[in-house]
Protein backbone atom coordinates (compact mmCIF):
# COMPACT_ATOMS: atom_id res chain seq x y z
CA UNK A 1 0.00 0.00 0.00
CA UNK A 2 1.31 3.50 -1.31
CA UNK A 3 2.09 5.47 2.09
CA UNK A 4 2.41 9.62 1.37
CA UNK A 5 3.17 12.06 3.41
CA UNK A 6 1.35 15.79 2.77
CA UNK A 7 1.53 19.53 4.13
CA UNK A 8 -1.56 21.15 3.62
CA UNK A 9 -2.20 25.16 4.09
CA UNK A 10 -5.13 26.40 5.75
CA UNK A 11 -4.97 29.51 4.24
CA UNK A 12 -7.39 31.90 6.41
CA UNK A 13 -7.69 35.70 5.75
CA UNK A 14 -8.57 38.57 8.52
CA UNK A 15 -12.74 37.67 7.01
CA UNK A 16 -12.16 34.38 8.49
CA UNK A 17 -12.41 33.32 4.54
CA UNK A 18 -10.29 30.40 3.72
CA UNK A 19 -8.68 29.65 0.76
CA UNK A 20 -9.87 26.04 -1.31
CA UNK A 21 -9.06 25.25 -4.87
CA UNK A 22 -10.78 22.35 -6.92
CA UNK A 23 -8.77 19.06 -7.65
CA UNK A 24 -7.92 18.28 -11.13
CA UNK A 25 -10.04 15.91 -13.19
CA UNK A 26 -7.30 13.71 -13.43
CA UNK A 27 -6.16 13.07 -9.94
CA UNK A 28 -6.82 11.14 -7.07
CA UNK A 29 -10.05 12.53 -5.59
CA UNK A 30 -10.88 14.70 -8.44
CA UNK A 31 -13.65 17.40 -8.39
CA UNK A 32 -13.58 17.57 -4.70
CA UNK A 33 -12.04 20.74 -3.05
CA UNK A 34 -9.27 20.68 -0.83
CA UNK A 35 -6.66 23.21 0.88
CA UNK A 36 -3.92 23.76 -1.52
CA UNK A 37 -0.87 21.40 -0.80
CA UNK A 38 1.46 18.17 -1.58
CA UNK A 39 3.81 15.47 -1.00
CA UNK A 40 6.72 15.66 1.68
CA UNK A 41 9.73 14.83 -0.32
CA UNK A 42 12.67 13.27 1.35
CA UNK A 43 14.91 15.32 3.05
CA UNK A 44 12.00 17.99 3.33
CA UNK A 45 10.38 18.78 6.83
CA UNK A 46 6.75 19.51 6.54
CA UNK A 47 7.07 23.30 6.86
CA UNK A 48 9.63 23.09 4.01
CA UNK A 49 7.28 20.79 2.13
CA UNK A 50 4.41 23.23 2.78
CA UNK A 51 6.22 26.69 1.86
CA UNK A 52 7.11 24.75 -1.39
CA UNK A 53 3.78 23.49 -2.20
CA UNK A 54 1.85 26.79 -1.51
CA UNK A 55 4.14 28.51 -3.55
CA UNK A 56 3.78 26.59 -6.57
CA UNK A 57 0.17 25.98 -6.21
CA UNK A 58 -1.24 29.49 -5.03
CA UNK A 59 1.96 31.88 -6.04
CA UNK A 60 2.03 32.99 -1.94
CA UNK A 61 5.32 33.40 -0.14
CA UNK A 62 4.34 31.73 3.48
CA UNK A 63 5.38 33.73 6.22
CA UNK A 64 3.83 31.96 9.13
CA UNK A 65 2.29 28.45 9.96
CA UNK A 66 1.21 26.79 12.76
CA UNK A 67 0.68 23.19 13.10
CA UNK A 68 -2.83 22.64 13.82
CA UNK A 69 -3.54 18.57 13.12
CA UNK A 70 -2.07 15.32 12.13
CA UNK A 71 -4.91 13.10 10.55
CA UNK A 72 -4.00 9.84 8.60
CA UNK A 73 -6.38 8.33 6.52
CA UNK A 74 -6.99 5.01 4.48
CA UNK A 75 -8.18 5.27 1.38
CA UNK A 76 -8.76 2.06 -1.42
CA UNK A 77 -5.47 2.56 -2.59
CA UNK A 78 -3.33 4.47 0.02
CA UNK A 79 -3.02 5.77 3.16
CA UNK A 80 -2.03 9.12 3.54
CA UNK A 81 -0.90 11.39 6.68
CA UNK A 82 -2.17 14.84 6.17
CA UNK A 83 0.08 17.70 8.11
CA UNK A 84 -2.56 20.59 8.66
CA UNK A 85 -1.39 24.00 9.17
CA UNK A 86 -2.98 27.34 9.49
CA UNK A 87 -1.49 29.88 7.56
CA UNK A 88 -2.75 33.53 8.39
CA UNK A 89 0.28 35.32 7.40
CA UNK A 90 1.86 35.59 3.65
CA UNK A 91 3.04 37.26 0.78
CA UNK A 92 1.06 37.63 -2.24
CA UNK A 93 -2.48 37.10 -2.68
CA UNK A 94 -3.44 33.49 -3.19
CA UNK A 95 -4.80 32.48 -7.18
CA UNK A 96 -4.93 28.91 -8.88
CA UNK A 97 -1.31 28.89 -10.14
CA UNK A 98 -1.68 25.74 -12.15
CA UNK A 99 -5.28 26.50 -13.65
CA UNK A 100 -6.89 25.10 -10.65
CA UNK A 101 -10.41 26.51 -10.09
CA UNK A 102 -10.30 28.65 -6.32
CA UNK A 103 -12.86 30.28 -4.23
CA UNK A 104 -12.79 31.64 -0.82
CA UNK A 105 -14.91 30.09 1.41
CA UNK A 106 -16.43 31.31 4.93
CA UNK A 107 -15.17 29.02 7.97
CA UNK A 108 -18.51 28.82 9.08
CA UNK A 109 -19.91 27.50 5.98
CA UNK A 110 -17.16 25.05 4.89
CA UNK A 111 -19.16 21.75 4.16
CA UNK A 112 -17.19 18.25 5.09
CA UNK A 113 -18.97 17.04 1.47
CA UNK A 114 -17.14 19.33 -0.57
CA UNK A 115 -13.84 18.15 0.50
CA UNK A 116 -12.52 14.55 0.32
CA UNK A 117 -13.61 12.44 3.59
CA UNK A 118 -9.79 12.33 4.84
CA UNK A 119 -10.71 15.73 6.10
CA UNK A 120 -13.98 15.10 7.53
CA UNK A 121 -12.60 15.51 11.03
CA UNK A 122 -10.68 19.04 10.07
CA UNK A 123 -13.79 20.15 8.41
CA UNK A 124 -15.44 19.72 11.51
CA UNK A 125 -12.79 21.47 13.99
CA UNK A 126 -13.17 24.12 11.45
CA UNK A 127 -16.45 24.59 11.98
CA UNK A 128 -16.59 24.57 15.57
CA UNK A 129 -14.35 26.85 16.04
CA UNK A 130 -15.40 29.55 13.72
CA UNK A 131 -16.25 32.78 15.39
CA UNK A 132 -20.33 33.51 14.81
CA UNK A 133 -19.14 37.18 14.86
CA UNK A 134 -16.90 37.77 12.05
N1 LIG B 1 -3.55 19.00 -1.02
C1 LIG B 1 -4.46 18.29 -0.40
N2 LIG B 1 -4.48 16.94 -0.56
C2 LIG B 1 -5.43 16.26 0.10
C3 LIG B 1 -6.40 16.89 0.92
N3 LIG B 1 -7.23 15.93 1.43
C4 LIG B 1 -6.79 14.73 0.94
O1 LIG B 1 -7.28 13.63 1.19
N4 LIG B 1 -5.71 14.92 0.13
C5 LIG B 1 -5.01 13.83 -0.56
O2 LIG B 1 -3.62 13.95 -0.32
C6 LIG B 1 -2.88 13.68 -1.51
C7 LIG B 1 -2.26 15.00 -1.90
O3 LIG B 1 -1.56 14.88 -3.02
P1 LIG B 1 -1.44 16.02 -4.12
O4 LIG B 1 -2.07 15.50 -5.35
O5 LIG B 1 -1.88 17.36 -3.64
O6 LIG B 1 0.13 15.99 -4.21
P2 LIG B 1 1.05 16.98 -5.03
O7 LIG B 1 0.51 18.36 -4.90
O8 LIG B 1 2.42 16.68 -4.54
O9 LIG B 1 0.77 16.55 -6.51
P3 LIG B 1 1.56 15.72 -7.61
O10 LIG B 1 1.45 14.30 -7.20
O11 LIG B 1 0.78 16.03 -8.85
O12 LIG B 1 2.96 16.25 -7.60
C8 LIG B 1 -3.88 13.19 -2.55
O13 LIG B 1 -4.00 11.79 -2.47
C9 LIG B 1 -5.17 13.87 -2.08
O14 LIG B 1 -6.33 13.20 -2.52
C10 LIG B 1 -6.37 18.31 1.05
O15 LIG B 1 -7.19 18.95 1.74
N5 LIG B 1 -5.39 18.95 0.38
MG1 LIG C 1 -1.30 19.22 -4.41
Amino acid sequence: MKQLNIAVGIIRNARQEIFLTQRAADSHMAGFWEFPGGKIEAGETPEQALTRELQEETGIDVQQATPLEVIEHRFDDRIVTLYFYLVEQWRGEPYGREGQPMRWARQADLQAADFPPANARIIQLLVAQANPAV
